[in-house]
């Protein structure tokens, strides 16, 4: 095997996002949604390590046991890299995982941008940041955000993004034990499908909510009691899709004392916000 420059061991960060709210204003002739919504980063998420190998072969060498290798994203991704480019290299990927999956904090896509924006390093191919944001939409509507690593004003279904300079608190983030699927919620005869659209101005102003929520509560009756248990110390709100639930705190030390509350069985983690993605020093 080639002698490359970067071996890596060390971790690439893949971190989570936040939805701050999220709208639906339409749907697509294919059946996906227009959204208005705005992502801010964690500094809290996944560490991918990457092994660049000269015989071109793509392995998952640790990472989720309950995703099949060949449907993990992050396997998914290097091979949409390697025939858009032509490379010839290949690279074993191994996967901390921290974010809960079908959480609706992005931790899927977020592990295919890292891949993206690292094997475009590792692998020497030099693709554009516009170029890895192309190739990831076609994996997942949230991959463009975080290789651009910018906290954004979104719409269409995530790809038109305008960066937005947010304050940056505390999140106390609570996942109870369930999974949610973003294709059910969006495939949901009840799912409200025609919010006005609002200006990012109006957002920054206080106006905005999310328009899944009260399909996923139904659903979900655990989202629904951690929505209802965090909304006793502020305006609580749910990310993406569900089934987290987040509220932005005045302090560190005052999420931790909620964190300390969060009833048993649930998962919780405390996380400032960022407006820049920690992948964006290294891109
Ligand atoms: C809703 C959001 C908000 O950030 O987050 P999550 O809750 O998934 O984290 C995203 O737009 C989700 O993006 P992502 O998780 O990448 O979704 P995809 O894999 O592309 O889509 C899963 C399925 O959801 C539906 N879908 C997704 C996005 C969208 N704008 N309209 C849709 O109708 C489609 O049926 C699609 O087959
Ligand atoms: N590396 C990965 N990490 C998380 N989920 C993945 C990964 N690869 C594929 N998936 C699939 O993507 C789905 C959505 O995962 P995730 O992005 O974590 O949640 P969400 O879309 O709710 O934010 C998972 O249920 C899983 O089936």
């Amino acid at each position: 095997m080639p002698n490359f420059p970067f071996t890596t061991e060390f971790p690439w960060p893949a971190p989570a996002k936040l939805n701050l709210f999220l709208h639906v204003i339409g749907r697509r002739a294919d059946g996906y949604h227009n959204l208005q919504t705005v992502f801010q980063f964690l500094d809290f998420g996944d560490s991918l390590f990457f092994v660049p190998r000269g015989d071109g072969v793509i392995r998952r060498t640790d990472g989720p046991a309950d995703i099949p290798e060949d449907q993990d994203l992050v396997v998914r991704a290097a091979h949409a890299l390697k025939s858009a480019s032509g490379a010839g290299l290949g690279a074993d990927i191994a996967v901390t995982k921290r974010i809960p999956m079908g959480g609706g904090l992005g931790g899927g896509s977020s592990d295919a941008a890292t891949t993206l924006v690292a094997l475009n390093r590792l692998w020497n191919i030099g693709l554009t940041i516009d170029e890895l944001a192309t190739i990831g939409l076609k994996l997942g509507a949230d991959v463009p955000v975080f290789v651009r690593g910018l906290a954004a004003w979104a719409e269409g279904v995530g790809e038109h993004l305008r960066p937005l300079n947010l304050p940056e608190p505390y999140y106390l983030v609570v996942t109870p034990p369930v999974a949610v699927s973003t294709g059910e919620i969006f495939s949901a005869p009840e799912l409200p499908r025609a919010s006005e659209p609002i200006t990012a101005e109006a957002f920054l102003g206080g106006e905005g909510q999310n328009d899944c929520e009260a399909v996923t509560c139904a659903r979900y009756p655990l989202v629904r009691e951690a929505l209802d248990w965090l909304r006793q110390f502020g305006p609580a709100r749910m990310s993406g899709t569900g089934a987290s639930v987040f509220l932005a705190c005045p302090s560190r030390a005052e999420a931790r004392g909620l964190q300390d509350q969060v009833p048993k069985g649930w998962h919780s983690f405390v996380a400032a916000g960022l407006n820049q993605s920690p992948l964006g020093t290294l891109a």
